[in-house]
């Protein structure tokens, strides 16, 4: 059977990276998604931002929406002071599976916690199944229309404290209008948008940055 594309990009980590060295691991699929087939990973651009924002948070406790093939969950890992926690939360079980390896092959197994099933349906139990008080730092990279309602289900849910950060990809291409007009005109929100390029390719896209206020 024919193999997809988050499986071509797996086999590319693990012809081309080496086990336990995540950049090496983040350089593959890169390389990959540069010169091989384009993926919807946040990219070396915007992931250079992505890596500055959670070295300024240094957070302990960190929620990814939207895990895709790992790039992401693997960068802000890698990252992480010890004992710090990522929830990172995948809808399609196959992207999972990928993302599960691209984990492991980068040796950050310890550090995620890869929980299948919808933002929706996990957000309002999360602190109850994993003993979470509040996210120090949350990244935005699933459904772009999903972005609005799962803050507001983050907020309902007391999963936020004074402080905490919101980092959004994707806010210009594809967009996310909504979420955007949300963050940058609520007095909750401290808001700023970094300007970059659509992940492998030369179109507009950002990044946006949102502190809550509490
Ligand atoms: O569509 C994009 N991202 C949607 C990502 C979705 C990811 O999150 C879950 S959905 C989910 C996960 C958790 N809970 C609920 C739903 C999907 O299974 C996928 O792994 C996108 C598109 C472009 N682009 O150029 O077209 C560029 C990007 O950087 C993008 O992020
Ligand atoms: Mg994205």
């Amino acid at each position: 059977t024919q193999s997809t594309r988050p499986q071509r990009l797996l086999s590319a980590v693990q012809k081309n990276a080496t086990r336990g060295d995540p950049r090496s691991v983040v350089k593959a699929i890169d390389h990959f998604c540069r010169h091989k087939e384009w993926a919807m990973n946040v990219g070396d651009e915007k992931g250079c931002i992505l890596d500055s924002v959670v070295t300024e948070v240094n957070p302990h406790t960190v929620l990814e929406l939207g895990t895709y093939c790992g790039y992401s969950t693997v960068r802000i890992a890698s990252l992480l002071p010890p004992h710090a926690k990522l929830i990172t939360l995948e809808f399609n079980p196959d992207y999972a599976a990928v993302a599960r390896q691209v984990i492991a092959w980068a040796g950050l197994e310890e550090k995620v916690q890869l929980v299948e099933g919808a933002s929706s349906d996990w957000i309002p139990k999360l602190k109850e199944q994993f003993g979470i008080q509040t996210f120090d730092l949350v990244f935005l990279d699933h459904w772009k229309d999903r972005y609005l309602p799962d803050t507001k289900l983050i907020e309902e849910f007391g999963l936020l404290r004074k402080g905490s950060v919101l980092l959004a990809d994707n806010v210009i291409c594809p967009g996310t209008p909504d979420y955007l007009e949300y963050v940058r005109s609520s007095p909750q929100y401290k808001s700023q948008y970094f300007k970059s390029h659509l992940e492998y390719t030369k179109v507009e896209d950002g990044l946006e940055k949102s502190v809550f206020l509490g």
